[in-house]
């Protein structure tokens, strides 16, 4: 299935991922690829970009990223220079060799502060009110060079090739990420959201890698953190669309790093929204947020020690006619010269512990420490 049905010319989605440069904006999903040359990144905001989509000509594509705080400024632009292929599939990206010899150092990464935080969020839980609440931390890495951003991208691609590939240019700096979380999408009035919640860590030993995988959907813990979620989108899709399909059981889904309980929502939308509506509708998920959704963003801003900006924010693309697909955010890191960020969060419910959840987040940084060739 393509992205997009206008598109004139196909080219290979290793051509696209060769293509890409800083001020590009290159997203890879298991629908295909994306890559704008140079959108200019100049709207702030998905009413802004949303007005300069409708007045650009048919070709015109809006793609960017958006911030976890709703009121931030995003980094959006519209352009006809967008080229698309067809996903790279079974046969993958080839890995790069440009990440080959760099050596990193580790820095700051909040491990003490994070236990702390999910520590807090839980007292608060006892006290009733708050059901789930997503607690993020950074880590930082230092490389002996100037990091190429273009290898990293071409490096978690090859990793993943069916996870939503992105970089984005910050400004200053370069958002790259795997996201395994497809937030929304809509293509020929068909729109697909996918939340995850509830994880355990891949293990390279076939058996308890299955035993993880099988654990993980037997546990109460986990299937209740991942039903917050599906409540959730559900509740917000019902009334923008004209017909919903929620499965009542979750599915497994699993990365290179991680296993995830997955649920495929499906529906019909209601005339007139774009993929951009869909998802600025959604937008915070109790997968990046927490439920209620008002009091999880409260207590995010109280126990965090991260600014979050770009991560679990979210990064796509929507088209002239209102298709799109845009993912949550995740699995990523900003890079900026020889210096490297990463994020990952976890859900808390009642039934966390502390050190359960640093791991957890520990293991979600696997997904670019794995491209960067630090872990396994
Ligand atoms: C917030 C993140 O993951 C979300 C997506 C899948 C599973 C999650 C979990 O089990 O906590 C998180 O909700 C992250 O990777 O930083």
């Amino acid at each position: 299935m393509l992205l997009g049905a206008r598109t004139p010319r196909l080219d290979l989605a290793t051509t696209l991922l060769r293509d890409y440069r800083p001020e590009s904006f290159f997203l890879s999903s298991p629908r295909g690829v994306l890559l704008a040359d140079d959108p200019g990144y100049e709207l702030a905001s998905a009413d802004a970009a949303l007005a300069a989509l409708a007045v650009a000509g048919p070709d015109a594509v809006l793609v960017g990223v958006l911030p976890f705080d709703r009121t931030g400024p995003a980094r959006l632009g519209v352009s006809a220079a967008v080229r698309r292929a067809e996903p790279a599939g079974a046969a993958g990206f080839p890995r790069p060799a440009a990440l080959d010899g760099i050596r990193w150092s580790r820095g700051e990464d909040n491990a003490d502060g994070y236990r702390a935080a999910v520590s807090s969020a839980l007292r608060r839980m006892a006290e009733g009110e708050l059901d789930k609440v997503v607690l993020a931390r950074s880590a930082d890495l230092t490389a002996d060079r100037v990091i190429p951003v273009a290898g990293l991208l071409a490096a978690l691609a090859a990793g993943d090739p069916y996870a939503y590939i992105y970089a984005a240019d910050l400004g200053d700096r370069t958002m790259v990420g795997a996201s395994p979380e497809l937030l929304v999408s809509q293509r020929n009035g068909t729109m697909v959201a996918n939340p995850l919640a509830g994880s355990a860590p891949r293990d390279p030993h076939p058996g308890r890698d299955g035993r993880n995988a099988t654990e993980l959907l037997r546990s109460a813990k986990d299937r209740r953190e991942h039903k917050v979620v599906v409540d959730a989108v559900a509740d917000v899709l019902g009334p923008l669309c004209r017909s919903l399909d929620v499965p009542a059981e979750p599915e497994l889904m699993r990365t290179g790093a991680m296993w995830h309980l997955s649920t495929r929502i499906t529906g019909t939308p209601r005339d007139g929204l774009t993929a951009l509506d869909l998802a600025q509708a959604l937008h915070p998920t109790p997968a990046v947020c927490g439920h209620p959704t008002t009091l999880a963003r409260a207590v995010i801003g109280e126990l965090e020690t991260v600014d979050r900006g770009f991560y679990s924010g979210m990064v796509g693309w929507t088209d002239t006619r209102g298709d799109g697909e845009w993912a949550l955010a995740i699995r990523c890191a900003e890079v900026k010269g020889d210096a490297l960020r990463l994020f990952a969060g976890a859900g808390v419910v009642a039934e966390s512990t502390a050190d359960g959840e640093l791991a957890e987040t520990e293991a979600k940084f696997g997904t670019l420490l794995r491209a960067l060739g630090v872990a396994r």
